[in-house]
Order: structure tokens, then sequence, then C-alpha cells
């Protein structure tokens, strides 16, 4: 048996004992400072029987091709994605539970409560998304929090300041939480860089406060 297997024989088994479930928060949270004013917090293995959410995402979310404006463009981005707006009923239950979680952890301030998801699908190497900061809070003075939950196989989320700079790179998949908080959508850049790697599919599911246009 080989250990993907077993990876996802576990998790059904944990689907039938009540289902996919989330590890604390609290101490196990990881604040990495950079400059700036911006910052990242890491929780690695927060929801556990990844594999299940995963399947249930792919199968049952109404993905469609992302496009994105670029300057005065609007571009195709290699990558499927859904977006679920204020109010709209997440897909899964254990989604709704990880946002009143990180909801709880960062004590809902002023502006930063969660409550948009998008979810991308990276279905081979060759999807990715390129440097960019998040509109939410891209071209503002404000600080904000984007909060992201990878499940599926393991990507790097490469962090930068903004034009330039050494890049900095984090490992994200199965079940690991990443937040980009503090001033990091308007100093700093991240993207999911294309990779020659034989790597599997991945789900992110992004939350975000909600934002007018
Ligand atoms: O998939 C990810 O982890 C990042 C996605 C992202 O940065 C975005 O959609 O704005
Ligand atoms: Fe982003």
């Amino acid at each position: 048996m080989d250990l993907q297997y077993q990876g996802s024989l576990f998790d059904t088994l944990d689907l039938l004992d009540g289902g996919p479930g989330l590890q604390p928060l609290g101490d196990a949270v990881e604040r990495i400072t950079l400059s700036q004013g911006a910052w990242l917090d890491l929780r690695p293995g927060w929801l556990d029987d990844s594999d299940a959410v995963f399947e249930q995402l792919a199968l049952h979310v109404p993905w469609v091709a992302d496009r994105r404006e670029m300057y005065d463009r609007v571009v195709d981005v290699p990558r499927l994605v859904s977006r679920y707006g204020r109010g709209d009923e997440l897909p899964l239950p254990i989604l709704t539970e990880a946002r009143e979680a990180l909801n709880d952890h960062y004590g809902r301030p002023p502006r930063q409560v969660f409550e948009t998801a998008g979810l991308c699908f990276y279905r081979t190497g060759d999807d990715s998304v390129a440097w960019h900061g998040d509109r939410v809070g891209r071209t503002l003075h404000q600080d904000t929090m984007v909060a992201i939950l990878s499940v599926g196989a393991e990507r790097t989320l490469s962090v930068r300041r903004k034009g330039g700079g050494a890049v900095m790179r984090f490992p994200v998949g199965h079940g690991d939480l990443i937040v980009m908080g503090g001033s990091c959508q308007r100093t700093h850049e991240h993207a999911i860089l294309k990779t020659k790697r034989a790597v599997g599919p991945r789900i992110s599911v992004q939350f975000r406060p909600y934002w007018p246009r």
C-alpha cells in the first residue's frame, strides 16, 4: 500500500467517524514578521483528513476558468476558481467552521472579519497565479488579512517585497493554514509559480474580509 493511498484510506475512515476536523489554532500558530508591517502566520496541519475535503471540493464545486485584470487588460489565469461572496453558503460545512475558527482566533478586528471565500484549483504544475497583492488591501492604507487553507498536493506559496527582493518560499498543502496580515497585500507580493516537478492537484481556500469595490 503506498503512502498516498494510506492517507486517503484514513481520511475516509475519519469521514465515517464524524467528518473532517480542525486542530486548535492558539499557540500552534507561528508568526513570521516581514518588513514594513507585514506578517505571516503558519499553522501546518490545521485541517485533518484534508484528502477527503479535497475530493469533495474537486467534485462538487462549480469551477470556472479564472480571468484577472492586469494593467489595462483582462487575461486568462491558468487555474480554476469559484467565488463565494458575503452571505453565500460555503460548499462544505467544514469551511464555515474554518472561517468561524479564524474569526474567533483573530478576534474580529474592525474591517478584518473573514466573510468571503475564494477557491482556486491548480490541476497540474502548469497551473499558477503570477506575482500580485490581493485587491482587498492592495490599494488602501488599511491593514487586512487573507487566510489560505490548502488541501490536496503541496505547492509553494512564494512571497517577496513588492517589486522584487529575496523570495521566501512556503510549502502549502495537506490541510496547512497560512495567513497573510498587516500591510502584506500592499507592501509584498505573493504567487503560486509554475513548477516542472510532477505535482498532484491542489485546492486553496482563501478567506477574506468583505471590501466593497
Ligand atoms: O492559491 C493560493 O494559495 C494563493 C491564491 C491567491 O493568491 C489569490 O487567488 O489571490
Ligand atoms: Fe492572492
